[in-house]
């Protein structure tokens, strides 16, 4: 089974606007809502690829209710820890004229020792060996850096196949307990690691290295520039291509929930690495925060090109 793990999930939205007057009085064009966060994000694309994923972490107590209808309305099996206070409201903003995109990201729920007590103790019932669990996302407002490394210990002691997708301290820190998979972006990669941006073998020697302490596969995305799988017996290049970009939130999770499908349908690595930049590929061409539909992702797929290196 493929679980995705949501610690700080959000309200997501989007607001579409001709272009933003900092201190004015702005109206927008249009705007979208959806339930979002990192997690929440790669259940909607793995359910669009057709496969199944529970989605696990907590939720603000206040406005559950429009949140679990929301993943009712897609299909979205849920199991969450409610906690109180309200789940977070995430801005985005698309600049139709400049296509410039903004994200305001707020620091989400606090969460109490009995909370994460909660949630740990569902993950150990539920982990058995080759479940695929994806943990991405910041943590909570309050919670411990650490708390990433801890459910990886835990997660790996039982056999299951980890796929992390974090930034900052939580991504340093998760990344020693060795996942099988990160999905950092090329900024994010760059917190681990003093790399060139402009220099692929820099990029791929350093992913090497994390390849050498144990991780499986590291996939750095570049945004409009591209992407990098490494593995112990490959390194690949994804060209990049022109997309019409509609919304760019959710690209990197939905490169994660390909890989996550891809290994548990048993794919290539070849395969799901060109999966992974179609679905992001697809998914950016969508307004909000909503999965693409599978046959733009199979259209995506012939456009992709991929350059063994190194
Ligand atoms: N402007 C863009 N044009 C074309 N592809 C893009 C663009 N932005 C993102 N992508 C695709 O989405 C992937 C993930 O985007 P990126 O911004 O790196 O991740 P994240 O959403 O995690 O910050 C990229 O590797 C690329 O394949
Ligand atoms: O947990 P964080 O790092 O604040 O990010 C949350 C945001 O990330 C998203 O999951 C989008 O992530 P990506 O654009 O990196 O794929 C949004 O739905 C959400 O608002």
């Amino acid at each position: 089974m493929i679980y995705t793990v949501t610690l700080n999930p959000a309200v997501d939205m989007t607001i579409y606007i001709d272009r933003l007057e900092k201190g004015q009085v702005n109206r927008s064009n249009h705007y979208m809502i959806d339930a979002g966060g990192k997690g929440i994000n790669v259940s909607k694309v793995i359910k669009a690829l057709g496969e199944e994923s529970i989605a696990l972490g907590f939720l603000g107590e206040e406005n559950k209710e429009w949140f679990l209808k929301y993943l009712q309305r897609f299909g979205i099996k849920n199991d969450f820890i409610f906690v109180k206070g309200l789940t977070r409201t995430n801005i985005k903003i698309v600049e139709l004229e400049t296509k410039e995109y903004t994200d305001l990201n707020q620091p989400g729920f606090e969460i109490t020792e009995n909370d994460k007590q909660s949630l740990f103790e569902k993950i150990e019932n539920t982990a058995k060996k080759d479940d695929i669990f994806v943990l991405s996302g910041s943590l909570p407002a309050n919670a411990d850096e650490e708390m990433y490394f801890e459910m990886i210990e835990k997660l790996k002691q039982k056999g299951a196949i980890v796929i992390f997708d974090a930034e900052g301290q939580a991504l340093k820190s998760g990344v020693e307990a060795r996942p099988d998979v990160i999905k950092p972006n090329i900024h994010e990669f760059k917190t681990l690691f003093d790399v060139d941006e402009n220099d692929i073998n820099s990029v791929i020697g350093s992913a090497k290295k994390l390849i050498e302490m144990g991780l499986k596969i590291v996939l750095v995305s570049m945004g409009a520039n591209g992407a990098i799988f490494v593995s112990e017996s490959t390194a690949l290049y994804a060209k990049p291509f022109k997309v019409d970009v509609k919304s760019t939130v959710g690209a990197g999770d939905s490169m994660v929930a390909a890989i996550a499908y891809g290994i548990f349908k048993k794919m290539s690595e070849k395969e799901m690495f060109r999966l992974a930049c179609a679905c992001a590929a697809a998914k950016i061409s969508k307004e909000g925060v909503r999965a693409p539909e599978k046959n733009q992702v199979d259209y995506y797929l012939k456009k992709i090109e991929l350059e063994r290196l190194g």
